[in-house]
């Protein structure tokens, strides 16, 4: 019998990289399967922007590969690229383009159908309270609007992969409602999502897996249950992981 291997979703296998003269991960290997809500935890400089820079094709990798649904970065960036819906830490607007010159742009720049996926834009737009503001300019937007202009701009894209970095930054309770519920019905659709997150406690409710960078490591790469398990938490209290391995030396709680 033919041995199946199933290479869909995001595969990293054995990634070191970073800057010139910075090597920031160091051999690093990760999958976010189909359907599947990732989150990359980590302090400050551990690395997930970093790995979220090469799986953007922004930072080349200096050893490694990275694959998407069989479809590997460094040999076809195009198609690698053209898969993914990325949404910045910093919202990035076109300051001159209104929000609907903005969405349109991005329909058009990711070669899609305006006719059919502006229904979809327009009931993302109600969801964030945006839809009577098609003609406003980003100067007029308040920093969480911005947001969630990114996100508008993100969702509508249907993308095989969602790549999020701290989703809930600056959103009110309402639009973090909304968004778990988001990407909750990406993954439902078969979708994945890879994100960052220093809210542990709040993902436990809609992540499937964490997977925690030390110093460009992997140190752990499970459920939610299974990290509190394993480092005798509480889900509840997974906000205090950080202060435990900080305390104790990630390799002591290991
Ligand atoms: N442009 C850059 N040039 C050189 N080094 C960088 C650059 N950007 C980040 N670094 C370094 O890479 C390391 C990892 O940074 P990274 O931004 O990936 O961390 P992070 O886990 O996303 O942190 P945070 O939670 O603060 O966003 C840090 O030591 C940082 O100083």
């Amino acid at each position: 019998m033919p041995v199946i291997i199933d290479d869909m979703g995001l595969n990293i296998e054995n990634l070191s990289g970073g800057y010139a003269g910075n090597t920031v991960l160091k051999n690093i290997s990760l999958a976010v399967a189909d359907g599947e809500i990732v989150a990359l935890i980590g302090l400050n400089g551990a690395g997930k922007s970093t790995t979220i820079n090469h799986v953007i094709g922004e930072l080349r990798p200096k050893q490694g590969t990275i694959t998407l649904n069989d479809i590997q970065l460094a040999n076809e960036p195009t198609a690698f690229k053209s898969q993914i819906a990325y949404i910045p830490e910093q919202p990035i607007l076109y300051e001159e383009l209104t929000l609907g010159e903005h969405l349109h742009l991005m329909l058009a720049a990711h070669e899609m159908d305006d006719s059919t996926s502006w229904d979809h834009a327009l009931a993302l737009l109600k969801v964030f309270r945006l839809e009577d503001k098609l003609h406003w300019l980003p100067i007029h937007f308040s920093k969480g609007m911005r947001q969630k202009v990114m996100l508008v701009s993100a969702f509508m894209l249907d993308a095989p992969l969602l790549i999020v970095d701290e989703p809930f930054l600056g959103l009110d309770t309402l639009a973090q409602k909304a968004v778990t519920n988001l990407l909750r019905q990406q993954a439902k659709a078969g979708r994945s999502v890879l994100m960052t997150t220093h809210l542990l406690a709040s993902a436990t409710q809609f992540v499937d897996k964490f997977i925690v960078l030390h110093d460009g490591h992997v140190y752990f790469e499970g459920s939610p249950k299974a990290l509190a398990q394993k480092y005798g938490l509480p889900m509840t209290q997974l906000d205090d992981f950080f202060d435990l391995i900080q305390g104790a030396g990630i390799d002591d709680v290991k």
